[in-house]
């Protein structure tokens, strides 16, 4: 199927690179040459790293890069999509304007799937023709290797798009959870629950954030401690879903005071070398 994703950054990319890998003829959009090209060469690299791993064949990644092709005109991307992808920043008015345009350019039975991971899918919704062909599709940072997409049912959203977006996906390979549009859907509500309040019992000088989060990898299994998890997504991204959070569902989403110093201060996590632990080139660099 022609494809479209919008947005050449961390998940655009990824995003891309999992379509065509399952056979979609995908087009990557951006705002300008050097966005869509960086875009491009780190699926290149993604793919040549599976080969070196033996995961990937290499016919597969060819056959996947022959399907990929980077672009910066909007009608040009999705004028033959019957399916768009969204991944542009976390912002309402951005995500409107950006499926205003898409509703004038793409045909009106395309589906349209956002990736956002904090707002109303019903919102957006309202903001194309058809919008019960709208529906979310949150996947996971990085998306070639997380298995999950959170599948969001906006109030708009009919049986048959939910039914042939978890079909694609599933044939992707991934693994799709549905739920309702309720503010931060499942991941993101818990996710930044459990964060916050091991923020709060840093604040409280409960255990260093290193003793946290080896709690909760020994004892509940967690792949990552939540105050490294933190890091990894950014600590201005999670203050932001807080924010969001605490104004939808109330005080018990109130965004810590650590957390706000940090982010004033420009200790965002891995992107600034700096956050509850110190980062170098995607590793930590104190130990523990
Ligand atoms: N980063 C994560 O871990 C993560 C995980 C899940 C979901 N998300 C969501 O995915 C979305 C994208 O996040 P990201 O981390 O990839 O952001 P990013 O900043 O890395 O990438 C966004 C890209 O969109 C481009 N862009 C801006 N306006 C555009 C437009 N009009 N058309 C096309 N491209 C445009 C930007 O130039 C940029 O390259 C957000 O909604 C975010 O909440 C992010």
């Amino acid at each position: 199927m022609q494809t479209a994703v919008l947005g050449a950054g961390s998940m655009g990319h990824g995003i891309a690179q999992v379509l065509a890998m399952a056979g979609h003829d995908v087009t990557m959009r951006d705002v300008d040459d050097e966005r869509v090209a960086d875009g491009v060469d780190t699926v290149r690299s993604n793919l040549q790293k599976g080969v070196e791993l033996g995961k990937v064949s290499e016919a597969e990644r060819d056959a996947t890069l022959g399907r990929l092709t980077g672009e910066t005109d909007l009608d040009a991307a999705v004028g033959d999509a019957g399916l768009v992808v969204e991944a542009v920043p976390e912002s309402m008015d951005l995500k409107q304007s950006v499926f205003e345009e898409v509703d004038a350019a793409a045909p009106g039975d395309c589906l349209l799937a956002t990736n956002t991971s904090s707002l109303s899918v019903t919102e957006l919704a309202s903001s194309v023709s058809n919008p019960e062909r709208f529906v979310g599709a949150h996947f996971f940072n990085p998306p070639h290797l997380m298995d999950l997409v959170e599948v969001i049912r906006a109030e708009q959203t009919a049986d048959e798009t939910e039914t042939r977006l978890v079909e694609m996906l599933e044939d992707a390979g991934k693994t799709c959870v549905v739920v309702e549009d309720f503010p931060g859907f499942a991941t993101s509500r818990l996710g930044v629950a459990i964060g916050a309040e091991a923020i709060r019992m840093v604040e409280q000088g409960v255990a260093d954030p290193a003793a946290i989060d080896r709690a909760m990898v020994e004892g509940y299994n967690f792949p990552v401690g939540p105050l490294e998890l933190t890091d990894r997504v950014g600590l201005d991204v999670r203050l932001h879903i807080l924010q969001y959070l605490r104004e939808e569902l109330g005080e018990r989403f109130r965004p810590p005071a650590l957390l706000k110093r940090k982010v004033r201060a420009g200790k965002l996590g891995v992107k600034s070398g700096e956050g509850f632990y110190r980062w170098e080139d995607g590793g930590r660099v104190d130990t523990e």
